[in-house]
C-alpha cells in the first residue's frame, strides 16, 4: 500500500469553536477521496491542513512515501492579482522550478483547454468569478502534483470548463496524480471518486457507495402527482411549481416515456443522471439523488 499522506488524531479549534475533533485519514496513491458534508463542517480546514497552509491544533501529519508535491485548489481564488493569466502562470510555475520550455509548451495548451484566449490579455483582477476558478485550477496543475486538493471545484465553472476538468483529471489519474475534493451537489466529478468521507460534529466517518448506476431523470407538466408516485419504477419524485421531476432506471425510462405520453402528460425534459447513494459504515445516511 502506498501511502501519500496520513492524519492521526486531528484537531482544530478556532478561539473556543472546536471544528475539527478527532480526524484520522489515509490518503492512499491512486485511490481519489472526497470529503462531504453541510455548510460550515469544517471540509475547507481538513483540506487547507492536509495542504500544508494551516497547521492543525493538535495530531499529526506524515508523508510516509517521501516529500510529496501537492497541488492546492483553494475554494476561493485570490482576486486581486495583477498579471494576466499567462504572466501569473508563468510565475507560479517558476517558482516551483519548472523549466521555461516546459511553461511555454503548457500553459498555452491549459489556457486553450479552458477557452481562457479571450481574456488572456487582461490582468486576472478583472476577470468573472468562474474564468479566475479556471486559473486556480491551472496553478495547481501545472506542476503535475502528486496529491492534488480541490476545494468546490465545480462551483462557478461553465459546462464547458466542468467537462474538460473532469477530462484532465482523469488524464492526470493516469499519470499517477490522486485527487482529493470537496463538493456540494451530486456533480460530473463524482465518477472518478473511489471513497467518499462524510464531515460532520469534527470527525470523519467513511461512506459505502452503491456501484454508480446510470438513471434519467425525467421532467414532466400535466399530469396529477399522486398517478405519478403510484408507479413502482419511479425511484424518486419531486415536485417544482407545476412540475414533476423524477428518477428512473435507464431500463424503464422508455416504458416511462411512453405512459407519460399516454396519458397527456407533457415531457419538458429528459436527462441522464447518476445514482450516488450514500450510506455510512453504521447505515446511516441518505438519498443524495440530484442533477
Ligand atoms: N480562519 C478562521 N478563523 C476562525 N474561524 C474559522 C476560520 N476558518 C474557518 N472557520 C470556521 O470554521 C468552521 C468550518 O469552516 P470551513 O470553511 O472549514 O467549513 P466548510 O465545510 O468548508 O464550509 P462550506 O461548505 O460552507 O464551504 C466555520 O464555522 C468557520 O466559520
Amino acid at each position: 500500500m502506498n501511502k501519500l499522506v496520513e492524519l492521526k488524531n486531528i484537531k482544530k479549534v478556532y478561539a473556543s469553536n472546536y471544528v475539527l475533533r478527532d480526524v484520522s485519514l489515509s490518503i492512499e496513491k491512486n485511490k481519489n477521496i472526497a470529503i462531504l458534508g453541510g455548510n460550515g463542517t469544517g471540509k475547507s480546514t481538513l483540506l487547507r491542513i492536509i495542504a500544508g497552509i494551516e497547521r492543525p491544533s493538535s495530531g499529526e501529519i506524515y508523508h510516509p512515501s517521501k516529500e510529496i508535491n501537492i497541488g492546492y485548489v483553494p475554494e476561493r481564488f485570490p482576486k486581486n492579482i495583477r498579471f494576466t493569466p499567462g504572466e501569473y502562470l508563468h510565475y507560479i510555475g517558476k517558482i516551483n522550478g519548472i523549466s521555461t520550455v516546459n511553461l511555454q509548451k503548457n500553459i498555452p495548451d491549459y489556457i486553450q483547454r479552458f477557452q481562457l484566449e479571450e481574456v488572456s490579455n487582461k490582468w486576472i483582477m478583472n476577470l468573472s468569478k468562474g474564468n479566475i476558478q479556471k486559473v486556480g485550477i491551472i496553478q495547481a496543475i501545472l506542476d503535475k502534483p502528486d496529491l492534488l486538493i480541490l476545494d468546490e471545484p465545480i462551483s462557478g465553472l461553465d459546462a464547458h470548463a466542468q467537462q474538460e476538468l473532469l477530462k484532465l483529471l482523469k488524464e492526470m489519474n493516469e499519470e499517477g496524480t490522486t485527487v482529493l475534493l470537496t463538493y456540494h451537489e451530486s456533480n460530473i466529478l463524482e465518477g472518478i471518486v473511489d471513497t467518499a468521507y462524510h464531515l460532520s460534529n469534527g470527525s470523519i466517518t467513511k461512506m459505502k457507495q452503491k456501484k454508480l448506476q446510470e438513471m434519467k431523470l425525467i421532467e414532466l407538466e400535466k399530469l396529477d402527482d399522486g398517478i405519478v408516485m403510484s408507479w413502482d419504477e419511479v425511484l424518486f419524485m419531486k415536485k417544482v411549481e407545476s412540475k414533476l421531476i423524477l428518477y428512473v432506471h435507464v431500463r424503464d425510462s422508455d416504458m416511462i416515456l411512453t405512459r407519460i405520453l399516454q396519458l397527456k402528460g407533457s415531457i419538458r425534459r429528459v436527462d441522464n443522471v447518476v445514482d450516488f447513494y450514500l450510506h455510512d459504515e453504521k447505515g446511516q445516511g441518505g438519498n443524495n439523488l440530484s442533477e
